[in-house]
């Protein structure tokens, strides 16, 4: 079978698109997604994303995400502003969009060269110390810490992924912090599915934000987040302890190359 692919990435986590608004793909292809992700034999990302045909009336497209083992996963934030960027570039929405993702609902924005992504609400997040844990769509155990850089993350990251609080319930990604300066954050991102640190994580750095502000970490309602791969923002109202509405995440999705694989 032949099938035509387009990469995307956004802040350097990247993504195999696939327009698959004429089921070309099985959803229960794990070994074909896993093939297609791996970065020797097959294309390579931390992630494959399906843009379908809407099942909500009134939705733009549909959105279904793999991460790298092949498996069906929780929302992707940057593979959501991704998908965006390709329905733009099939022209199957202008500068708006509204889609429905594992999640739920989304809107997006398209603007000078930026997509804006909205997330879901929050209303519940866990603190204990330095640590919070909240889910955006995909769950997020959040470090605050120092010296991030100096940080083995695929090591500490799969250390508490895998640990006895998450084993068992499928897991969580591990975001490790440091604050950079005023509503400005450091963020490294061992990624569950990926099973390793990935350049970015949309998902994670508005876990971030959101921490950020309920542990008084931050005052401002748009934090910066500096990732390995670029810079992101995240935009949110509070309304009340630990319930979070209106919650946006901005950066860049850009795509890197198209082509067509025989598989
Ligand atoms: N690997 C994550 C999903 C993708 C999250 C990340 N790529 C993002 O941008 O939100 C998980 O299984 O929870």
């Amino acid at each position: 079978m032949k099938i035509q692919f387009y990469k995307y990435q956004g802040t350097g986590n990247d993504f195999v698109m696939i327009d698959n608004r004429h089921k070309i793909l099985s959803k229960k292809d794990t070994k074909l997604v896993r093939l297609l992700c791996d970065r020797k034999f097959g294309i390579g990302a931390d992630g494959l994303i399906l843009l379908e045909e809407p099942d909500v009336k009134g939705d733009d497209f549909k959105m279904v995400y793999f991460n790298a083992d092949g498996n069906e996963s929780s929302m992707c934030g940057n593979g959501g502003r991704c998908l965006v960027a390709f329905a733009k570039y099939l022209g199957v929405i202008e500068n708006e969009a509204v889609f429905t993702a594992v999640d739920g609902p989304h809107k997006a924005k398209v603007k000078a060269g930026m997509v804006s992504l909205q997330m879901q609400n929050v209303s519940e997040i866990r603190k204990f110390g330095n640590v919070s844990f909240l889910d955006t769509g995909s769950p997020h155990h959040i470090v605050f810490t120092k010296n991030v850089k100096d940080l083995k993350v695929k090591e500490e990251g799969a250390a508490i992924r895998y640990s006895d609080a998450y084993v068992n319930n499928g897991g969580t990604n591990v975001n490790f912090v440091e604050a950079e300066e005023e509503n400005t954050f450091l963020v490294r991102t061992y990624e569950r599915g990926v099973e390793d640190e990935t350049l970015s994580c949309g998902t994670g750095v508005t876990a971030v934000a959101i921490a950020a502000n309920a542990s008084g970490r931050a005052t401002g309602n748009t934090i910066k987040l500096i990732v390995p791969g670029g810079e992101l923002s995240v935009s949110f109202e509070k309304e009340e302890e630990d319930h979070y509405k209106n919650i946006w995440l901005t950066g860049p999705a850009e795509q890197v190359f198209k082509g067509e694989i025989e598989c």
